[in-house]
């Protein structure tokens, strides 16, 4: 299975001569993996993401199945290539996930607000994409999809939702085994946690969550430069 890009790739865009200066445009280009439990709706908002930003339009939604494996779509902005690597949520496939730690510049979580059944498994799972020490650093954005159904938890009950799941979590682990400190880089993850609502079906809060990938791709990578500049 391919594995995403090298980390940070640059590409030529043009070159140019105008009024005898040469003019070189790169782009530069970000990986974001998007994640999730199957029926999330993963696949659903990278096509969604391709329709509004592409020229050629994404699946309709009666075309997607399940994804066994990854699907790629990127998108032009200014100055930037976003690329997408969409990768299936079911049981079996998640086990994948970690392979694409290493490469990627954002993740997106996407859950189902409406699956209320379906919400403990998808805790325990963003949960432990939350945790990862490989991806500690990197941008996350927690996607409250199905946003169009009545039957869908709003962004606060969502956001409220996963702190009282994890605090439970807690609290049994501390009858258990006693005291446990909580991991602080843990910690401030969750607290600057943003959470935002959308409808991939629709296309209703896309746009707004491709331009904090946008803005947050392009802050950790300054914060990257100055870093090695120190
Ligand atoms: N109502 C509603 N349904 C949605 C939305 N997004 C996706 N769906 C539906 O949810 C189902 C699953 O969508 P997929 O995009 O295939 O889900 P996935 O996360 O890619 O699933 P896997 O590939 O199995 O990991 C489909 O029937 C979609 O039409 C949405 O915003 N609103
Ligand atoms: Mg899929």
């Amino acid at each position: 299975m391919a594995k995403p890009e090298p980390r940070l790739g640059w590409c030529l865009q043009y070159v140019s001569f105008d009024q005898g200066v040469l003019r070189i445009l790169y782009e530069e280009e970000f990986s974001v993996i998007i994640l999730g439990l199957d029926g999330a709706g993963k696949t659903t908002l990278l096509e969604k993401i391709k329709t509004l930003y592409n020229d050629t339009p994404g699946l309709a939604p009666d075309k997607i199945g399940p994804t066994v494996g990854q699907n790629m779509g990127k998108i032009t902005l200014p100055s930037t290539i976003l690329q997408f690597w969409d990768l299936g949520g079911q049981r079996g496939i998640r086990s994948i996930w970690h392979r694409y730690y290493d490469d990627c510049h954002a993740v997106v979580f996407v859950l189902d607000a409406q699956d209320r059944e379906r919400l403990g498994e998808g805790w325990e799972v963003f949960d432990s994409v939350l945790s990862s020490p490989k991806i500690l650093g990197v941008p996350l954005l927690l996607l409250a999809n199905k946003q169009d159904s009545p039957q869908s938890l709003s962004v606060e009950e969502i956001r409220n939702g996963y702190e009282e799941w994890y605090q439970s979590k807690q609290d049994a682990a501390r009858r258990q085994y006693g005291d446990e400190i909580e991991l602080e880089q843990r910690r401030d993850r969750f607290a600057s946690l943003d959470v935002m609502g959308i409808s991939a079906l629709e296309g209703t809060g896309v746009r707004a969550a491709v331009d904090w990938l946008f803005i947050r791709v392009q802050n950790s990578r300054r914060r990257d430069e100055r870093d090695d500049g120190r």
